[in-house]
């Protein structure tokens, strides 16, 4: 089956003022349709850049990036990207909020505002339609932000740490709703995260970049053992915890990858 996204030696500098800097260098990466696969590694090795580029916010030096088979040169309504700030317009209602992709992509209708308002409905946010984001905790505001990504339906989604700035509590929470949704809808997706034991707890596969430059280290596959449950019990299953330390290990080697 064709991968849902392709890198081929993909390399990125960044062009200062006197000098270049090469901030990922010769990745090679193929994502299969339905996978969730999380990027990993020490600040600075690359993963944000890697997101902009596969989004196509960020044309690389060199390489192909393919998604669905096609180049990508430009965001797409096939892709959708999810930050750590949510983004809501304050003056918008959370369903306003909701349509907004929609409506940015001349797709709202009847049947898609329907769909979006179930949607509030199976994250929790029943009743809220009519609420303003001020009325709304940071976890809430978060899931809103999901609904509004996941309303225009992408096949692919790209979240860049969208769970960092909540609770501990909150974002297990998160996490578990976010999967289960992306499971029943077979979305490929691709998570920026720090948090090691979310990656292992969400992923079929972890991806550990090393800086200096960025480079794919080592590629990490999640056992089904710690797959068949939801992330929140991933945590207790067993073999969890020897591929943190293995993960953990191999992160820690790479940040001390000399520059
Ligand atoms: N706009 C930019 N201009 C110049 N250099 C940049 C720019 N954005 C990133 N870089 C450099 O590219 C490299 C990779 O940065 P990137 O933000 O992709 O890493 P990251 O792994 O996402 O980091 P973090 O975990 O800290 O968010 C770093 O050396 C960074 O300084």
């Amino acid at each position: 089956m064709l991968p849902v996204v392709e890198l081929k030696g993909v390399t990125h500098a960044y062009l200062g003022e006197r000098e270049a800097s090469l901030a990922v260098e010769d990745l090679n990466l193929s994502i299969g349709s339905g996978e969730f696969v999380s990027l990993v590694g020490p600040s600075g090795c690359g993963k944000t850049t890697l997101l902009s580029i596969i989004a196509g916010l960020l044309q690389p030096s060199e390489g192909e990036v393919s998604v669905y088979g096609r180049p990508i040169h430009n965001p797409s309504p096939e892709i959708g990207y999810m930050l750590q700030q949510d983004y809501l317009f304050p003056w918008r209602t959370i369903l306003e909020n909701a349509l907004l992709g929609l409506e940015l992509t001349g797709n709202l209708n009847e049947e898609n505002r329907r769909k979006t308002v179930e949607l509030l409905g199976d994250m929790g946010l029943a009743g809220k339609e009519d609420a303003y984001p001020s009325q709304l905790s940071g976890g809430m505001r978060q899931r809103v932000a999901l609904v509004r990504t996941l309303a225009t339906d992408p096949g692919l989604l790209l979240l860049d740490e969208p769970f960092s700035a909540l609770d501990y509590q909150i974002k297990l929470q998160l996490e578990d709703l976010v999967s289960e949704t992306l499971r029943r809808r077979g979305t490929t997706a691709i998570l920026v995260t720090h948090d090691l034991s979310e990656a292992i707890a969400v992923s079929n596969r972890v991806i550990l970049l090393e800086p200096n430059p960025g480079r794919i280290r080592k590629v990490f596959t999640v056992p089904e053992s710690i797959r068949e449950v939801p992330p929140l019990y991933a945590r207790d299953q067993p073999g969890f915890a020897e591929l943190f330390h293995e993960v953990w290990k191999e992160m820690e080697q790479a940040g001390s990858k000399s520059v």
